[in-house]
């Protein structure tokens, strides 16, 4: 028997909890706020932006999009976000990505400030994971969301082979941070990984994130594997699908995740948590 993880289950339940923090700080006269800023259009994107923008508003959180357009230079941006920096309405700064070629994008992750970083993608945050620092701090909203979800689902690490295909500073390479954290022997693979579906089927937790339409098959995993989609991708017919082909990896997986409904809508929860605790820090002074 094969379970499809319910990712819109799982968000809900984050969701709730989020609300009753964000109703504790209203309380105390503090409104979570996050701003996202978008530079050009990238399709997306804009699911993305129109998915977390309906549920910080629905969750009452202040939220503030700005769209800017693909010719913004280096120097507007970083204005932009020192305004940001300095703005307390605002405890989560969003830099979606990509970003046009003009912008040097280590430079922007750079600029954010720590504890407004709710992407978790400065270098400070970054070495925090790495290192298991103690304490709170923000955390890639995409990979935490997944560990969320193998937690709900009963999934312990410990001890497990886990294999993460691609090591973006988005996915991957967070991924396999928090799994090693927790206690996983981890494999990353890329594009240039040889025998890469030999090394699939090793897998006791399987985690794709490599944009790939369908990369990954049921020939691929090993027998009760627990697999993560994290793709979005479109298929011929522009149908969204992820970068498992979940029809031949349900007949093997012991879990899987769906696309959509699976990583995605925890990415969206996720992101609404920290941002809500990077605004309780921030009122604590942490
Ligand atoms: N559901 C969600 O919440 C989210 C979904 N996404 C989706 O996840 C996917 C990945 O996103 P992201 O990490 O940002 O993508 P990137 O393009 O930044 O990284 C892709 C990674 O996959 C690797 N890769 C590409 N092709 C292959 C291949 N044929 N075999 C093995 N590895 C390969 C790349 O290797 P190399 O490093 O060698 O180039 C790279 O490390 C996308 O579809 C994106 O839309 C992203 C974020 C959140
Ligand atoms: N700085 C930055 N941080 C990001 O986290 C980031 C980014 N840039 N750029 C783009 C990618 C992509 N991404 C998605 C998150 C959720 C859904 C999502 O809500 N998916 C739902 C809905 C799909 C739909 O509505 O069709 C699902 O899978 O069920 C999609 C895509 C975050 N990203
Ligand atoms: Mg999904």
């Amino acid at each position: 028997m094969t379970t499809i993880i319910d990712g819109k289950a799982v968000a809900k339940k984050v969701n709730e909890a989020t609300a009753t923090v964000v109703a504790e700080l209203k309380q105390q006269g503090v409104q979570p706020g996050i701003a996202v800023i978008i530079v050009g259009e990238d399709p997306a994107s804009q699911i993305y932006v129109r998915n977390k923008n309906r549920k910080a508003t629905k969750l009452g959180l202040h939220s503030v999009v700005r769209q800017l357009p693909a010719t913004t230079t280096q120097a507007e941006l970083l204005s932009i976000i020192d305004d940001y920096n300095s703005d307390d309405s605002i405890h989560g700064i969003l830099v979606q990505s990509p970003l046009p070629k003009q912008i040097n994008e280590p430079l922007i992750t750079l600029a954010i400030d720590p504890k407004k970083d709710v992407d978790g993608f400065h270098p400070t945050n970054v070495g925090k994971l790495l290192t298991n620092f103690p304490g709170k701090y923000p955390v890639a909203n995409t990979p935490r969301g997944i560990m969320t979800l193998l937690a709900e689902y009963g999934v312990d690490p410990a001890g497990k082979q886990a294999v993460v295909i691609g090591r973006s500073t988005i996915v991957g390479k967070p991924m396999a941070a928090l799994l090693t954290n927790a206690n996983a022997t981890v494999t990353i693979a890329h594009s240039r990984t040889q025998d890469l579906k030999a090394l699939a089927r090793t897998a006791d937790i399987l985690v794709v994130a490599t944009g790939i339409a369908h990369l990954i098959t049921g020939a691929d995993i090993k027998p009760g594997a627990t697999v993560i989609d994290v793709g979005m991708d479109r298929d011929e017919n522009g149908k969204l699908v992820g970068d498992v082909d979940f029809d031949s990896a349900q007949d093997v997986a012991g879990l899987i995740t769906p696309v959509p409904g699976g990583v995605g809508p925890m990415t969206i929860a996720t992101l609404m948590q920290t941002t809500v605790e990077l605004a309780k820090w921030s009122d604590l002074g942490e």
